[in-house]
């Protein structure tokens, strides 16, 4: 009997288990968070994102691939008494995280020690957050971009914009307070929505001038002040491309650390066959092209960035698998497939 009741409702206790040390590990994020002791208590047994002037450290396996080194307080600690540096960095690791075994998670930037020497006594390297972002998989991901995102608003968040003094973080990094106007400031995240158009058949793309040659990504635009979602997406449609759109649907969201910190709302976003001239807005956009389902599955089965020749048109060379972009034309392949 128990076993048939097991059988019955597994999903549902396969849930209930991971969702209660879900449960546990946000309450302990959250006590962290409020608790400096605690948060110094728990970096003594934590583990580090490190970075070096916001280039994360990153370590390539035997097998040529790239992860996150595990680095403990411990191990950090030796390398500073190697080079003769003071044990006091370690206190400026903010948290951004906790694993499944319990270990708080934390970012530091060793931009004051010499790079290279902390490259060899940790065996990795610094590479550009970018770069990161081809060379790493699953998981690793957001939370690489998380912590350069964190570490990136406590440099340039150290003075209060309303009295000039300067702010103090608290241990977990998670606010910042000025003593003279008492006001808290906490991180931020600009909104963005990013659609990828299509007119039935085939879906548009735009690059900047500052990508890379080839490369053409989903339309994105700023949220203005009071706008909604459809209000951003109907404008900065309407501006890059010259189109009206005929209709949306948010398909997901992301974190993304450029330019300082975005929040991502994706879409899938349709306008009329009879209505696809495009007109580019060369302030904002290098192009923006219609793409062929074809076109853009032989650009997903790109493992290398092409080599693009001098005067032949350029191979299509998509974002990142981790950005939105990405997935948002992942998807639009699926239900083209599926509908056609
Ligand atoms: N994750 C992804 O897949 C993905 C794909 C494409 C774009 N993006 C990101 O989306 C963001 C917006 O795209 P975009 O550049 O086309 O935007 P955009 O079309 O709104 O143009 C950018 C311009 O908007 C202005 N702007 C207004 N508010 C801003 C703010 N809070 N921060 C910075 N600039 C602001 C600036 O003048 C800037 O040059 C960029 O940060 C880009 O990195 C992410
Ligand atoms: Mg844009």
């Amino acid at each position: 009997m128990l076993k048939l009741l097991r059988t019955l409702f597994r999903p549902e206790l396969v849930l209930r288990r991971s969702s209660s040390s879900y449960v546990a590990r946000m309450r302990y994020l959250t006590r962290l968070r409020e608790d400096d002791e605690a948060c110094l208590e728990a970096l003594r047994s934590g583990r580090l994102l490190l970075y070096h002037r916001l280039a994360p450290l990153l370590q390539k396996t035997p097998a040529g691939l790239f992860q996150l080194p595990n680095i403990c307080t411990n191990d950090l600690e030796g390398v500073l008494d190697k080079l003769g540096k003071s044990h006091a960095l370690v206190k400026e690791a903010v948290l951004i995280g906790c694993t499944e075994k319990h270990e708080a998670q934390f970012s530091l930037d060793v931009g004051s020690l010499e790079q290279s020497e902390v490259e060899r006594l940790c065996g990795g390297a610094f590479i550009d957050l970018r770069k990161a972002f081809f060379l790493l998989t699953g998981p690793e991901v957001p939370l690489v971009a998380r912590g350069q995102t964190l570490l990136r608003w406590h440099q340039t968040n150290g003075f209060c914009s309303a009295s000039g003094h300067p702010t103090f973080r608290n241990q977990s990094g998670s606010q910042r307070i000025c003593h003279s106007s008492g006001h808290t400031y906490y991180p931020k995240m600009a909104p963005v929505v990013i659609a990828l158009i299509s007119d039935g058949s085939r879906c548009l793309l735009g690059r900047q001038a500052t990508f890379p040659s080839g490369m053409y990504s989903a339309l994105a635009g700023f949220c203005d002040m009071g706008e909604t979602i459809e209000e951003t997406l109907r404008r900065e449609i309407a501006e890059e491309v010259g189109l009206e759109l005929m209709s949306f649907r948010v398909s997901g969201s992301q974190h993304w650390p450029f330019p300082q910190s975005s929040f991502m709302v994706a879409c899938q976003a349709l306008v009329s066959p009879d209505n696809t001239q495009v007109s580019v807005d060369h302030a904002e956009l290098e192009d923006a092209r219609w793409f062929s389902l074809q076109e853009v599955q032989e650009a997903l089965r790109l493992k290398k960035p092409p080599r693009n020749h001098q005067g032949a048109p350029p191979t299509l060379w998509l974002p990142p698998r981790y950005a939105i972009a990405h997935q948002l034309v992942v998807e639009w392949v699926q239900q083209q497939l599926a509908t056609h």
